[in-house]
């Protein structure tokens, strides 16, 4: 019985499809006896030649064998990368192309919610980004301890294989050379890796960012357990390599799926490192969230607070402040800002880098925006002008409610992903004319996007 099965199996494994569009993910979609076949790598138009890897009862997995006829809009795959990699999805699409797919995404998501009046939507042709590779300022990668030999860096999708050091060309050479010299020197020092077949304490994973304008390096080794062998001598000889300021420790248990755990402490250097947008200075600590290419970020956030278009008497709420980016850059616009977010660590950066711009009308807050504001606007808060750039989640369905009671004449929307912002245009629209989206290109060769939407209060 289990012969027969197999051969069945087998007889299906290799089929020849007619790749029809792209998927949300950039996987080429086709279909295989009426069941739509999902194959990453191919590209619509093309013809190819796909191997199943596992059928779900509403769709098929597959994987990419052989081209049979080619799209014109092919580009060749970075040389000597591993083709499994992550953040690469795109990478053999044409990049006008990319920018093409990325504008449909998004009227895609209008087509499936169809927020009111979404057929009138101006979605703008997606604005490229100036550096197509190298643009990644933050490299986060996982450490394990495998047959006798330590690997550094990034699991293939859905997969527990670790590609070690991997050759990565979105990433800055920077990061990259940081990661690999840290890398040698936890092998030098045997410093202790966690093991999670022994359950052993260790390192799990070593983040390096730099900041674009300063050069200046952070690095985070997050760990499982807090004491572990070498690691001060390590901080010590991380300290040492090019462009390095500050080296933290992040403490997490076996028990959190999350990469991070809830405790952060420096074991050497300065507490932050300085990033410089649009003429702000931002001081970082290991936790807040930052954008990942910082070219990109001056255009996302000069783009957002032209459609923002603030007037002076206004209050703005900038909402998921991260380290109070878009607040500070708005404060000269405005008569008052007030940010909310939740990682305490972020408050602590946006209320530092008020001081560090010398500004003198903006406070930040620390909690979730859907406990917050309500209670800030109980208080008598004016929320006039509002900009929201919350998580790929998007809103919470109470601040929804909350906002089509308060009707903030100023809104702005920024999202990084276009399924959950047309999921909440669908009820802000009952308020909120919706007129331009604006789409930017962060991250090339990715799938992902952002967009900025205006919402104009109806009348
Ligand atoms: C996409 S980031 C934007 C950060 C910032 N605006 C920027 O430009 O760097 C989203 C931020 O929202 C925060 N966050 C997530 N859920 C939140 C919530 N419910 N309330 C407040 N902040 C939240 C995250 O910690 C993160 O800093």
């Amino acid at each position: 019985m289990k012969k027969h099965n197999l051969s069945t199996e087998k007889k299906e494994k290799n089929v020849i499809i007619t790749i029809k569009r792209l998927g949300i993910n950039g996987e080429g979609i086709g279909y295989y006896r009426k069941k739509i076949i999902f194959v990453p790598g191919a590209l619509p138009d093309e013809v190819v030649v796909a191997k199943f890897v596992k059928e779900y009862p509403q769709y098929i997995q597959a994987e990419l064998v052989r081209i049979k006829e080619k799209s014109p809009d092919r580009v060749e795959f970075p040389n000597g990368v591993d083709p499994e990699i992550g953040g690469l999805e795109l990478a053999h699409l044409a990049y006008l192309k990319q920018l093409e797919f990325k504008r449909n995404n998004v009227l895609e998501s209008l087509k499936k919610y169809h927020p009111r009046g979404y057929a009138k939507y101006k979605v703008k042709p997606t604005i490229p980004a100036p550096d197509q590779w190298r643009y990644r300022n933050k490299a986060q990668y996982q450490i394990e301890f495998d047959h006798g030999k330590s690997k550094l860096g990034l699991f293939a999708p859905n997969s527990h294989r670790l590609i070690d050091l991997p050759e990565m060309p979105t990433q800055s050479i920077a990061t990259q050379k940081t990661e690999r010299a840290i890398k040698d020197l936890i092998a030098k020092l045997r410093v202790p890796i966690a093991d999670y077949r022994k359950h052993l304490d260790g390192i799990k994973t070593v983040v390096v960012r730099q900041a674009e304008a300063s050069q200046e390096i952070q690095v985070t080794l997050i760990t499982i357990g807090h004491k572990l062998r070498n690691l001060p001598e390590l901080a010590q000889k991380i300290m040492q390599l090019e462009h390095v300021v500050s080296v933290y420790q992040n403490e997490t248990d076996w028990r959190n799926p999350q990469v991070w755990g809830n405790k952060t402490e420096k074991l050497a250097g300065k507490n932050q490192i300085v990033e410089e947008i649009l003429g702000k200075r931002f001081a970082l600590s290991p936790r807040a969230f930052f954008q990942l290419n910082p070219v990109q970020t001056a255009t996302l956030y000069s783009e957002a607070l032209k459609l923002l278009d603030l007037t002076p008497d206004q209050t703005l709420i900038d909402a998921y402040s991260g380290v109070g980016t878009l607040g500070i850059l708005a404060a000269d616009q405005v008569k008052q800002v007030v940010g909310i977010e939740t990682i305490p660590e972020a408050v602590q950066d946006a209320q530092h880098n008020v001081k560090l711009n010398h500004l003198r009308n903006a406070d930040y807050f620390q909690g979730s925006v859907e406990k917050v504001l309500p209670e800030l606007q109980r208080g008598g808060l004016p929320i006039d002008a509002l900009i929201v750039d919350p998580p790929r989640t998007g809103l919470a369905k109470s601040l929804i409610k909350t906002l089509l009671q308060v009707k903030p004449r100023t809104f702005v929307y920024i999202s990084c992903n276009p399924s959950t912002l047309a999921q909440d245009l669908v009820l802000l629209s009952e308020a909120y004319d919706v007129r331009v989206i604006k789409n930017i290109d962060m991250l090339p060769q990715t799938p992902r996007c952002e967009c900025i939407v205006k919402l104009v209060l109806r009348k």
